[in-house]
C-alpha cells in the first residue's frame, strides 16, 4: 500500500489480534463499511467501499464521515503505538483538524495514518485520505489528530 512500509515494526501477533478484532467489531465502522488494512507500529491503513448512503446532495462522500474515517484510523495509530504491556489501554480523540482539497467521489477512500509524537499521556497523529488510489492526485483530505491516553482499569 505503501513504499515505506518497512519502517513500520509488525505489532506482536496477540496485540495484532486484540486490536484488528476489536476494530472489526466497532459499531459504527461496520455502519459505514470501514475496513482495516494494515496495522503496524505507529501505523494504519484503512479502505471504505463507498455507497450512496455516504454522500451529500452534490455525489460525493459527505465531510464528517471524511473526518471519522480520519480519526479512527489515526485512533488505532495511536492504540498500536502503545508498547503491548498496555495493549489493553485506549485513546478518546481529544481534537482533530481536518482539510479537504478535492471532493469524496471514489469508489474507495484509503485512510493512511502514522504516529507524530507519542507522549506518555498525550499522542499527537496524521492521517490522509485518498480517492481510489494513494498518489498526491488523488488526495482527498489532511487531517492532524491528538488523543489522550486512557489507562486500563484492570
Ligand atoms: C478522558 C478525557 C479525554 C480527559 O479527561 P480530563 O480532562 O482528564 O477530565 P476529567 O478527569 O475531569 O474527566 C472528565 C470526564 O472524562 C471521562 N473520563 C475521564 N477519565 C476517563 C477514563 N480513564 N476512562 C473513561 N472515561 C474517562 C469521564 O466521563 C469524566 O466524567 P466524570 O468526571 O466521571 O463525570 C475526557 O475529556 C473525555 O473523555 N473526553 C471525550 C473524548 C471523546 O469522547 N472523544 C470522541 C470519541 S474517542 C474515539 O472514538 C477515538 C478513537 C478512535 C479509534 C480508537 C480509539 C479511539
Amino acid at each position: 500500500m505503501l513504499d515505506n512500509l518497512t519502517l513500520y515494526e509488525h505489532l506482536p501477533e496477540k496485540q495484532f489480534q486484540h486490536l484488528s478484532a476489536q476494530f472489526a467489531r466497532e459499531p459504527a465502522y461496520r455502519y459505514i463499511g470501514l475496513k482495516l488494512r494494515d496495522l503496524r507500529r505507529g501505523f494504519c491503513a484503512t479502505v471504505t467501499t463507498v455507497s450512496n448512503d455516504l454522500h451529500h446532495h452534490r455525489g460525493a462522500v459527505q465531510g464528517g464521515i471524511i473526518a471519522m474515517i480520519a480519526d479512527a484510523t489515526a485512533g488505532y495509530t495511536a492504540l498500536a503505538s502503545l508498547d503491548v504491556e498496555a495493549m489493553y489501554d485506549d485513546m478518546a480523540t481529544i481534537e482533530f483538524k481536518t482539510s479537504f482539497f478535492r471532493p469524496g467521489a471514489a469508489k474507495e477512500l484509503i485512510c493512511v495514518s502514522n504516529l507524530v509524537h507519542g507522549g506518555n499521556r498525550t499522542l499527537f497523529c496524521a492521517a490522509k485520505i485518498y480517492l481510489d488510489e494513494i498518489g498526491d492526485n488523488q488526495l482527498c483530505a489532511d487531517a492532524t489528530l491528538t488523543f489522550s491516553r486512557l489507562r486500563s482499569r484492570a
